[in-house]
């Protein structure tokens, strides 16, 4: 064991693949090798200063840098296209990849068929008086067409499976495409551009088959390296070798430039320091805001701006809703996976442009309402929307994160930085402020996106479960975080979320969703405590049962698959008899007694269950017990009724539940239709 190297364990390669491993390193290094014994070492400065040498070491320099210089021009955009989708992208993926496969001698031939004399365009540029064949152009054009395939390939492929959500993110704080392809979309993809920029030059550099055949061979015009190595070779080998060695050393310092790690060479130290040496704490940046703007709307604050109106139908996902908040409330969307909650969010925010209704924020109208329909752009809604990913930009410093959207607003750097200090001091995050946004944790990360998104002055702040992947405890103190920003800048706010106690800690009222439409709606407390949709009942630990209801409203009952009978009282509204319903059961309404002891009092409700398991809540425990026809109840009971019962999995009881505690409620399909919007709300 190896205390001073600490290394994971790998299995070993079996002895074969290591052999042929080795031998093929062998094959590629013995070459040069080969090459190095055959070079005169102490000849070769003298050897390059001869005429020929120096003029073809010149050319290729001038010619590579300018055909590398033109492939990335070039070649950026066209890997940014084949990254999109669009109709024949798979063909033209193809054909950008073709001239690295084709022979170089092919390309050349093509070249030459199309920009020679009697080439293709060769007329009409001699017409222009441009000869483009046997020159020192035809040389840079060669180069490029076998060597930009490199750089686009590799490009492409980064961008493609790079991810999306930082470009997202940086239109919603307000980037236009410029912003968002120099600031993001780039720099994520530097990586890529480099090596495939090395690869184009290394390229460009070896080329010889295509400058040939379109270029010729003239020194001084058009007799690269490659190709002097090659003619000198018979007359004079000496000078061949040298130039063969430059040409090996150049390739090396290109290949080599690629390895490096840039991004992890550490910063110079001064850029770690806080507070930033630009940037001092002032009396207001103590991070204690003062009493008074805990009040609703802050001092100088339009409350009537912070309105929303949404309502919209995206048939593509099924989705049609219309909400209303009123300025500085606060309203949770919940609902099952694919309800729609998220496409809600991107209506809002601008991320999606819906097919019908409107969307507006203090009456301003952001998108829709034809004839003369609008579409404001995410960035430019005074929206802020945070999602699952936070989206820190790695590639900055967390200070540059927060300056982003001020930044893209206008402000000059300084005075974003110093927006941007103030909004992580209000978070706590000011000793963040230079860490490369990439070395956060994830509640760290979750802190400076909310500092980023309020920092570009939202009117609305939109959550859609940025805390979902945080553990208990940064989950709870970005609870508390958002709940006070939020109530510190007098904020409208959209929440989704699948947490209780997200919705008791920052809810006004609660809209449940499911397929797309409303399904439930009210403040936050009744739909706890009275759950009238089934998602709602499960997210409050309430147990759904379902059957037929029968009896009337005076003494309805639902019942089950096997016959037995759960009275309740009545939930609004009441159907016929017969229809199918769903009875809710909150577990402290459900008590439980041996199998033959339940037989005291008048209880409306003495059902045979089977224990299923047992689950430890905090100091209670959780029972869930399985009704006749497999249905699920669950009780909550001390750990001492689990003794004194001698409850356990498998064991049977008798659940008792007071009729009064039992809502009897149709089942959804007659209760959502009421709620849900029209699905064509304008054609
Ligand atoms: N990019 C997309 N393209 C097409 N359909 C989508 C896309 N994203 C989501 N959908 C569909 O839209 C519907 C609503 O999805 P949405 O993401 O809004 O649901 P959600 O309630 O936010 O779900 P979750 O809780 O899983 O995040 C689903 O049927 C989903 O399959």
């Amino acid at each position: 064991m190896s205390a001073r190297h600490p290394r994971a364990a790998r299995s070993p390669l079996p002895a074969p693949v290591l052999l042929l491993g080795i031998l093929g390193a062998a094959a590629l290094t013995l070459p040069f090798v080969g090459l190095g014994t055959r070079v005169a070492w102490a000849d070769v400065p003298m050897l390059l200063a001869s005429g020929p040498a120096r003029a073809a070491l010149g050319l290729s320099l001038r010619t590579c840098v300018i055909a590398t210089a033109v492939s990335v021009l070039l070649g950026v955009p066209l890997a940014l296209l084949l990254a999109r989708q669009w109709p024949g992208v798979r063909v033209a993926r193809v054909l950008a990849v073709l001239p690295m496969t084709m022979p170089p001698v092919v390309a050349g031939i093509a070249l030459l068929s199309t920009l020679g004399k009697r080439g293709l365009l060769g007329p009409a540029l001699e017409a222009a008086g441009v000869q483009v064949s046997f020159t020192t152009t035809a040389v840079v054009i060669a180069q490029v067409f076998v060597s930009m395939p490199y750089l686009v390939v590799t490009l492409e492929a980064a961008l493609r499976s790079r991810d999306g959500q930082a470009e997202t993110v940086a239109r919603t704080l307000g980037a236009g495409p410029w912003t968002v392809l120099g600031r993001v979309t780039l720099p994520l993809v530097a990586p890529a551009l480099a090596r495939g920029t090395a690869l184009a030059l290394g390229r460009s550099l070896g080329e010889f088959g295509a400058t040939i055949a379109f270029a010729g061979s003239k020194e001084g015009v058009t007799r690269t390296m490659p190709l002097a190595i090659y003619l000198e070779r018979e007359n004079d080998t000496a000078t061949s070798l040298a130039l063969a060695v430059v040409l090996i050393a150049l390739s090396l310092v290109v290949v080599a430039a690629t390895s490096i790690p840039w991004h992890s060479l550490p910063l110079p130290r001064e850029n770690w320091c806080y507070p930033p040496r630009e940037l001092v704490l002032s009396p207001t940046r103590t991070g204690v805001i003062p009493h008074e703007n805990w009040c609703y709307p802050p001092r100088g604050q339009d409350a009537a701006g912070r309105s929303i109106h949404l309502s919209f139908t995206c048939a593509e996902r099924g989705v049609g809703l219309r909400l209303d908040v009123e300025a500085g409330r606060a309203v949770a969307l919940v609902g099952p996976n694919g309800s729609g909650k998220s496409t809600a969010c991107a209506v809002l925010a601008g991320l999606l442009d819906a097919e019908g209704g409107s969307v507006s924020v203090g009456g301003r109208l952001l998108d829709g309402g034809a004839p003369g329909s609008v579409f404001v752009p995410a960035g430019r809604r005074g929206v802020a929307l945070l999602s699952q990913a936070p989206g820190v930009f790695g590639h900055m410093s967390v200070l540059d994160n927060v300056a982003f959207g001020p930044r893209c607003r206008g402000l000059a750097r300084a005075a974003a930085r110093e927006r941007a200090l103030d909004e992580l001091v209000a978070v706590g995050a000011a000793h963040l402020a230079h860490r490369p946004g990439s070395q956060l944790s994830g509640g760290q990360a979750a802190r400076v996106a909310l500092a980023r998104a309020l920092a570009t002055d939202p009117a609305v702040l939109v959550l859609d479960e940025p805390m979902a992947a945080l553990d208990v405890t940064a989950r709870q103190d970005m609870r508390l975080l958002v709940a006070r920003r939020v109530a510190e800048e007098g904020l409208t706010l959209l929440l989704v979320t699948h947490d209780v106690l997200d919705l008791t800690a920052l809810a006004d009222e609660v809209v449940v969703l499911e397929s797309g439409r409303v399904v439930e709606s009210g403040p936050t407390a009744r739909v706890l405590a009275a759950p009238s949709s089934s998602f709602t009942a499960h997210l409050t630990g309430t147990s759904v049962l379902a059957g037929r209801l029968a009896g009337d409203a005076e003494a309805p009952v639902l019942v089950l698959a096997d016959g037995t009978r759960v009275a309740g009282r009545p939930g609004e509204p009441w159907e016929t008899p017969g229809g199918q319903g769903l009875a809710l059961v909150p577990p402290d309404a459900v008590a439980l007694y041996p199998v033959d002891g339940a037989a005291h009092g008048s209880p409306r409700n003495a059902l045979p269950v089977t224990v299923t398991a047992l689950e430890r809540a905090g100091a209670l425990v959780q029972v869930r017990l399985a009704l006749g026809d497999g249905q699920g109840l669950t009780a909550v009971v001390t750990a001492g009724a689990i003794a004194d019962l001698g409850l356990e999995p498998g064991g049977a009881a008798t659940c008792v539940v007071k009729a009064v505690q039992v809502r009897l409620l149709a089942s959804r399909g007659a209760l959502s239709s009421e709620a849900a919007v029209p699905r064509k709300e304008k054609s």
